[in-house]
């Protein structure tokens, strides 16, 4: 739609402006840094650091209803630079003009009911929000899409050049790395670290397919970040993983698009995901607190992170009840099926920290929850998921696990309605299918396959068949007629179809 055909109150809102005042604030210290330069840790005490706006108070100003209207009206919109994640720019990046937007057809990804067979099973009422639906078929494009607009307008403004993108990654945000640094070349260029054999095949071809270069390097993520912290904090480069607050600026969308899915109310409403490094929970959090004071929604939905029994620090840190006595511990990480979330030291923990506490006084209550789920289980429910018409990741089997183990604990009440991270597409994933179909899981993976949700393909070469076709072997006349026939019969057979009868 054509601004001029909005309604009068839209119009002066319709396309956001350049405003505000973004700065870095350590969450250890406090002290306040401006965004000229790239900054991931405080130069002065060392903690993470979040990004805020410091004329956040402006946002107020505006009625929730008239911000609902706001991002109603601009989905109408045919603005590139409006059409993913910035169509909420006040509340990500106020200060990036949209000449800098990159969009690369991220975020609002589909929420899909589960169907009935599914909400009896996980025991009420849920959905699916589909991340693996974004450009590089994971969440990870929420924050690359803000990291790499930013560094855009940086380049832009003349305040750096030739800039070299660098990450460490169980496999998601490396693809989704390079796939943004690749959009803007020649200005930006990527490089990835891998832990050699902890990422699938897929993965692997994401960043290779875009150009990037690629290290796989010894031992598991933890140990890539260690590295790539190093190379951050001597090198001239642009560190994109997520402690790099402008990724979890951009993760934020998710909240907003699920507050706007759901027409704004929260109300018993139940937000699933999984925690790896931590950088996606702690987005979620920020979005769903950021709309809350601004009126945006009418209540702070519930928030619960899993993790799996292999790889638990975060949830193993709230086991502790009493939190003055509790004390973050990483832990060494056991082969994951959720491999992307195989992490024992998540960067963005001081985040989590301080996020779930202000989260649960906001909220009056305690609404952020962690729970745990065996490796089993996420097999189970993603197959179980994929079986009636998702396109869950084990991930996704991760949250629904979740869910039902939420439920299990009563953290979850029967009125709510979940809404569940299936943070990337489950083609990346599908070595883990494969595993569990051909019941080839490693012991230490410590996964069975249920017989009824193994699948093969059948091979249909009825015996009495002399010739059959071969690629560049086309058969014709008769023996093309026979080998159809015969094939069919065969398939209604195994199918026991019965002949239409006239
Ligand atoms: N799961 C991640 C690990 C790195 O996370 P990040 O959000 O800090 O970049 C991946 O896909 O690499």
């Amino acid at each position: 739609m054509k601004t001029e055909n909005f309604p009068k109150e839209i119009r002066p809102y319709i396309i956001p402006k350049q405003k505000g005042q973004m700065v870095y604030r350590c969450l250890g210290c406090g002290l306040e840094y401006g965004i000229e330069k790239l900054l991931y840790t405080c130069p002065a005490c060392g903690q993470v650091l979040l990004i805020y706006d410091s004329h956040f108070d402006r946002l107020k100003d505006i009625p929730g209803t008239l911000w609902q209207q706001i991002f109603d009206y601009r989905k109408m919109l045919k603005i590139p630079a409006l059409k993913g994640i910035y169509l909420y720019h006040e509340f990500i990046g106020p200060v990036i003009p949209p000449e800098a937007v990159v969009w690369l057809g991220e975020g609002h990804t589909p929420v899909v009911e589960a169907n009935a067979f599914m909400q009896e099973k996980a025991g009420g009422k849920f959905y699916f929000k589909n991340d693996g639906q974004n450009p590089s078929a994971s969440f990870k494009d929420r924050g690359m899409a803000s990291a790499l607009s930013y560094i855009h307008f940086l380049v832009q403004s003349g305040l750096v050049s030739d800039v070299l993108a660098i990450c460490a990654s169980t496999g998601d945000t490396s693809a989704s790395a390079a796939l943004y640094a690749s959009y803007l070349k020649p200005h930006i260029k990527s490089a990835v670290l891998l832990p050699h054999k902890k990422v699938t095949p897929q993965q692997l071809s994401q960043p290779l397919g875009s150009g990037a270069s690629v290290f796989e390097i010894p031992g598991v993520f933890d140990d890539c970040m260690k590295v790539v912290e190093r190379l951050a904090e001597n090198y001239n480069v642009a560190l994109l993983n997520s402690k790099n607050a402008w990724r979890i600026l951009g993760q934020e969308s998710y909240s907003y698009e699920i507050a706007q899915d759901f027409e704004y109310d929260m109300e018993n409403k139940v937000i699933i995901v999984p925690i790896g490094n931590a950088g996606n929970i702690t987005a979620v959090m920020s979005g769903f607190l950021k709309f809350y004071e601004t009126g945006v929604i009418n209540a702070l939905p519930k928030i619960i992170g899993v993790q799996s029994e292999h790889a638990n620090p975060v949830y193993l840190y709230y086991q502790e009840t009493d939190a003055e006595k509790r004390k973050f511990v990483p832990v060494t990480v056991k082969p994951s099926v959720a491999q992307a979330a195989m992490i024992g030291n998540p960067v963005s923990m001081p985040r989590v920290i301080h996020l779930a506490d202000l989260y649960n006084q906001k909220s009056d209550r305690q609404n952020v929850f962690f729970v745990e789920v065996t490796e089993q289980a996420i097999m189970d429910w993603e197959l179980l998921a994929n079986h009636n018409g998702h396109i869950a990741c084990t991930h996704g089997g991760e949250s629904l696990a979740g869910l039902v183990e939420a439920r299990k604990q009563g953290i979850i009440d029967e009125k709510d309605v979940a809404i569940i991270d299936s943070t990337a597409h489950a083609l990346k994933f599908s070595g883990f299918q494969e595993m569990y179909f051909e019941n080839k899981f490693p012991a230490e993976f410590e996964v069975s396959p249920k017989p009824e949700l193994v699948n093969a393909p059948t091979l249909v070469r009825p015996d009495d068949l002399e010739k059959v076709p071969a690629p560049g072997k086309p058969l014709e006349g008769e023996d093309f007629e026979q080998f159809v026939r015969r094939t069919s019969e065969d398939i209604a057979n195994r199918l026991d179809l019965k002949a239409i009868s006239d």
